[in-house]
């Protein structure tokens, strides 16, 4: 059975060259540690946090980590990526803006549309098992009260979240710690409820639930402009929001509505995300610009907004959103994978203010 502590002891003989003395964990570099088996075979993901001087200079440490981590009994392969540490007078662990508290939640970001069907909780979920696969511990929230997605993306359909001393316990799905009204109301029913309704039922998913020490809380924002943002804006400490959205003009259109409501509300917008941006043909690796690709692209540009990366339109994205198991999980280094991985690395350097841009 694979331990934490045979990982950590394997880590503790990786020395870098700058600290005599020292090794990869005695430095505290070890910022996230996970493992899990993926197509069979027990895969091991390290991030570690480096000084961002050094960073490029200790590729070979990441190697030499992960063949460490490799010789390890039960471990098949590891993936050992850098990220820049974050400054020391960051407030970790704790989100301390915003009413509603979430002590143990390191970062919370949201995944937002300008309107529905665009992909949304499809790129949240598979950018949350990317964020997972940097070797960061990620919980989700499926913040669409009216129509909650995330049961069903994540093969979860149907349970019953737990309970202790009255608080509820997330479902884990793909070693994500999941939220949803949908593990609570009946998929069939329709939610017909009222703004205030929806702002309370919003409250306690938060609050009432023992989400645990997380380095990164998901937030699936409901699609447009409502109630539920106002909610998620004022009481919850967003560090930052991403927006996804389709090349055409009219979801742009929405996409630039959802911005401008960020910024009103002080939320920091991340950037943009192009979701079915282009089509690569599964048996040739054609490439098509079916939608005229790049309309997130310019209207970052124009918006002064980042542009976060653009994913295809793949039936393997529709068939593994269908039965639950993202595509990040089945096909884990394919270039699906590879695509929400860039976009997670960059979420998560923005979160951690390593883009050096600055947090509003
Ligand atoms: N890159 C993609 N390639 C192929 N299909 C995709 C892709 N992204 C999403 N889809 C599919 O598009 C449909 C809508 O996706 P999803 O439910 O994630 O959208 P959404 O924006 O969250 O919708 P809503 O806001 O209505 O909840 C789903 O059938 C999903 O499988």
């Amino acid at each position: 059975m694979l331990s934490r502590d045979a990982l950590l002891d394997a880590l503790a003989r990786v020395a870098p060259a700058s600290a005599p003395g020292q090794n990869v964990v005695s430095l505290g570099w070890v910022e996230g540690l996970a493992w899990r088996a993926e197509n069979g075979q027990m895969t091991v993901n390290v991030s570690l946090g480096v000084p961002p001087d050094l960073g490029p200079s200790l590729e070979p440490l990441c190697r030499e980590a992960e063949a460490a981590l490799a010789a390890v009994p039960g471990v098949d392969r590891a993936r050992v990526v850098l990220t820049a540490q974050r400054p020391p007078a960051a407030p970790a662990p704790t989100t301390p803006r915003g009413p509603i508290a979430l002590p143990g939640i390191r970062r919370i970001v949201g995944v937002a549309s300008g309107k529905g069907g665009v992909g949304k909780s499809t790129t949240a979920v598979n950018l949350a098992i990317a964020l997972r696969d940097l070797g960061l511990s990620v919980a989700m929230l499926d913040a669409d009260i009216y129509g909650p997605s995330l049961p069903r993306l994540l093969g979860v359909a149907g349970t019953r979240p737990a309970s202790g001393s009255g608080r509820l316990k997330p479902v884990v799905a793909h070693d994500l710690s999941v939220m949803s009204i949908g593990f609570l109301v009946p998929e069939e029913d329709p939610v017909v409820w009222r703004g205030p309704m929806v702002a309370g039922a919003l409250e306690q998913l938060l609050r009432d639930v023992d989400w645990g020490e997380h380095d990164v809380l998901v937030i699936d924002m409901p699609p447009g402009t409502g109630d539920a943002h106002l909610t998620l804006c004022q009481k919850v400490a967003l560090d930052g929001v991403a927006i996804v959205s389709t090349p055409q003009d009219i979801a742009l259109l929405d996409a630039r509505k959802g911005l401008a409501m960020f910024q009103k509300m002080g939320v920091r917008v991340l950037g943009f995300i192009e979701n079915m941006s282009y089509y690569l043909c599964p048996a040739c690796g054609h490439r098509d610009d079916i939608f005229s690709t790049g309309g997130a692209r310019r209207a970052a540009a124009d918006l002064g907004t980042p542009f976060l990366g653009a994913l295809p339109l793949d039936i393997q994205v529709r068939e593994g959103a269908d039965a639950g198991i993202p595509v990040g999980v089945s096909a884990p280094t394919g270039p699906h994978a590879h695509a929400y991985a860039e976009i997670a690395r960059q979420i998560w350097a923005a979160l951690n203010g390593e883009d050096g841009a600055r947090a509003d």
